[in-house]
Order: C-alpha cells, then structure tokens, then sequence
C-alpha cells in the first residue's frame, strides 16, 4: 500500500510573496522551441529564501557553514507536526505539546497560508522556545512562517538559540492540509556554493508501518 504524501512546498511563480526588499521570482526562457530551438530553456532568479526553504548557518553567522557544506540528515526523517495556531505573536514554551523522543519539529500558525499576500504579522517562535526544543534533543525546527524571527528583528534571537544549538531551520512550509502528528519529513536543500539558504521541495511522508 502506498504511503500518502502531502507536498508541504509552495508554488514557485510570478505571485510568489517575497520578503520585502528580497527578490521577486522571476521565470524567463533562454531559449524557445517555437523559434525554432531544439528545446525549450529557461532561468530563474530568485532568492535563496524564495518559498518553502532550507537557512545555512551561514545566513545567521558570517563564519558559519553555507548550504553546500551542512549535512543532510537533518532533513530527512522522522518529525512531529505541531498545531501552533492558538499562538499569538510567538510560539512560546506553553503552547508546546509534551515531546518524546522526536529530532525535527514543524510548527504549523497559520488557519490558511496566504498564498497571494505578503503577511508581516506572522507568528514567530519565542528564543525559549529553540532553546527548549534544543534540550529535548530536536536537530530541526519548521514553520510555515516566512522567518522564525519577527519581520523588524534585528537581533534575530530565534536564529541566534538556533545557532548556539547547531539546529537547522526551514521556513515558508504550507502545512494547512496536515493533520498534527507523526510523518517522515523530506526537504533537501541545493548544494549552492556560499549559499546563505535554499530552496527546497519539501514533503511529508505517511510512516512505514512499524
Ligand atoms: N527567510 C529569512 C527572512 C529574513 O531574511 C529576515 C528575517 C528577520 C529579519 C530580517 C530578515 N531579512 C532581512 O532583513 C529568514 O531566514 O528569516
Ligand atoms: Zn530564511
Ligand atoms: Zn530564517
């Protein structure tokens, strides 16, 4: 029997809401095969944090490893989706279920991604938080949040807790359609020299029957 998937990536096209000042995805053809090329070729432009998307050490601390240098282990394997909806503001300490023996954690705040609009007051997850999952032994914290600090940070704690616990971050997932619980999460990131994030095709994965 074939496990379920649920793509947990967001489309990549020219209504794509980036971070402000980031840039905007972009799609062009090099070359075209109805001007008489044997193929069709395109570009992209994009940022390194454009969609659903892996951050590098290196995004948070100049001398730290970039996305080509990071294992991979930690995106791949078994996670726990956690319903953050009831948080306001910050994921905090409290809005946390008991965790056991769990390496990634995704944080799902929002009732409805917004697909087609950029959202500032997204829901954040409280420093305390990282540093909490980090002593129950979590190596990767998710959220469907386009940071896991706020918009105007400019300390940038939450990466900060991360960085101090060698923990590895994805953003920008869609996780409306997943139930909270248990699933095999898959979300590798490009090997992009000097790359401070990537993109990343990230799905769930229904667990083997034990
Ligand atoms: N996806 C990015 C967003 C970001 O770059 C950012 C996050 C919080 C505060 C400022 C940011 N970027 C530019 O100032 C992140 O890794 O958090
Ligand atoms: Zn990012
Ligand atoms: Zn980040």
């Amino acid at each position: 029997m074939a496990r379920k998937i649920w793509d947990i990536s967001q489309l990549l096209g020219p209504e794509l809401p980036v971070w402000p000042g980031d840039t905007a995805f972009e799609h062009k053809r090099t070359w075209q095969m109805e001007e008489g090329s044997p193929v069709n070729v395109s570009a992209l432009t994009l940022s390194t944090h454009t969609g659903a998307h892996a951050d590098a050490p290196l995004h948070y601390d100049a001398s730290a490893p970039d996305i080509a240098t990071v294992d991979l282990e930690p995106y791949l394997g078994e996670c726990l989706v956690v319903d953050a909806r009831g948080s306001n503001g910050e994921v905090q300490v409290g809005d946390l279920p008991h965790l056991r023996s769990i390496d990634r954690v995704l944080f799902r705040t929002y009732e409805k991604f917004p697909h087609d609009k950029w959202d500032e007051g997204f829901t954040a997850i409280a420093p305390e938080t990282i540093e909490w999952l980090a002593v129950q032994g979590v190596k990767l914290v998710g959220t469907d949040a386009p940071s896991i600090d706020p918009q105007n940070s400019k300390t940038m704690d939450a990466h900060k807790a991360v960085l101090k616990a060698d923990m590895r971050i994805l953003e920008g997932l869609v996780l409306d359609d997943v139930p909270e619980g248990r699933y095999e999460l898959i979300a590798l990131p490009l090997p992009i020299l000097g790359g401070d994030a990537s993109p990343v095709r990230a799905i769930l994965r229904e667990l083997p029957d034990a």
